[in-house]
């Protein structure tokens, strides 16, 4: 389980976030949404101990695996010495890596789809090729609690697609704490059980999907007007997806 329990961050005299509780327990898979700047990387900073909370306590097993927004070059590294970090906690700061330790990051390039990015060099490849480094990585450290921010940010509409399905297919294990930031309501719907929002003026509600993930909570979070709109999707099956008023050209 993840989770945060009356939690505060603020730096200096500036208050992020104050009194935030939530929780995901192992199987769940939650999606956290709000405004530029409102706090959803400090708050994954905190439930990963990277960021300490002026009140509240969080729950987090020692080992989580973060898949940051943007991921540092790594100079020289190829992507498979990368996802062997995911390992790192575990080996030890002057431990060599096992053979245990590559057949597991193999293993996860090989759930990402990237086992061809295995012996490419990590800082020349391109930001969507980073990302699924980074989950493999996420994935080699063999944590119960995933957490991702922005997972989808900056990938093109086909590997925004491959990175819902991979969200899904560990959804599906129902076998991990997930939690991700995202600024797509659709990603939620697609990849989510429970949504977190946090609101425009410091307020912050979470429920199932069903539930928060509705125009009428959408309009407040991002001050646009939202509405639903019914489609087909692939395989025929109707779909109900959310789209801002300002989407799409007037026709006659
Ligand atoms: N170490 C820090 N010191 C001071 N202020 C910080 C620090 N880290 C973040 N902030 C501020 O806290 C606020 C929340 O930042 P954060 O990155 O968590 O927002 P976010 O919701 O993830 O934003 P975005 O959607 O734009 O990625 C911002 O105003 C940011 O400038």
């Amino acid at each position: 389980m993840i989770g945060l329990e009356g939690a505060t961050v603020s730096f200096g005299s500036r208050v992020i976030f104050r009194d935030v509780t939530f929780e995901v327990p192992v199987g769940r898979t939650m999606a956290v949404l709000g405004p530029n700047g409102r706090g959803k990387t400090t708050l994954l900073r905190a439930l990963l101990g990277f960021q300490p909370l002026a009140a509240g306590k969080r729950t987090a097993p020692k080992i989580a695996g973060y898949v940051p927004q943007h991921g540092a070059s790594q100079a020289k590294l190829s992507g498979l010495d990368v996802v062997v970090m995911g390992h790192a906690a575990r080996i030890g700061l002057f431990g060599q890596p096992g053979k245990g330790d590559i057949e597991a990051a193999r293993e996860a390039l090989d759930i990402v789809g990237a086992t061809g990015l295995a012996e490419h060099r990590y800082d020349r490849m391109s930001g969507g090729q980073r990302r699924m480094i980074l989950i493999a990585r996420a994935l080699a450290t063999g944590s119960p609690a995933l957490v991702f921010d922005e997972p989808t940010s900056a990938l093109d509409l086909g590997n925004q697609s491959k990175t819902l399905d991979l969200l899904n297919m560990l959804r599906d294990r129902r076998d991990r704490a997930i939690l991700f930031t995202t600024h797509d309501p659709n990603h939620a719907l697609a990849a989510a059980d429970d949504v977190l929002l946090m609101m425009p003026g410091g307020r912050e509600i979470n429920g199932t999907v069903e539930e928060m993930i509705v125009p009428e909570a959408l309009n407040t979070l991002y001050g646009v007007d939202m509405r639903w709109v019914e489609m087909h999707g692939s395989g025929g099956a109707a779909r109900r997806a959310v789209v801002p008023a300002f989407a799409g050209r007037e026709y006659s």
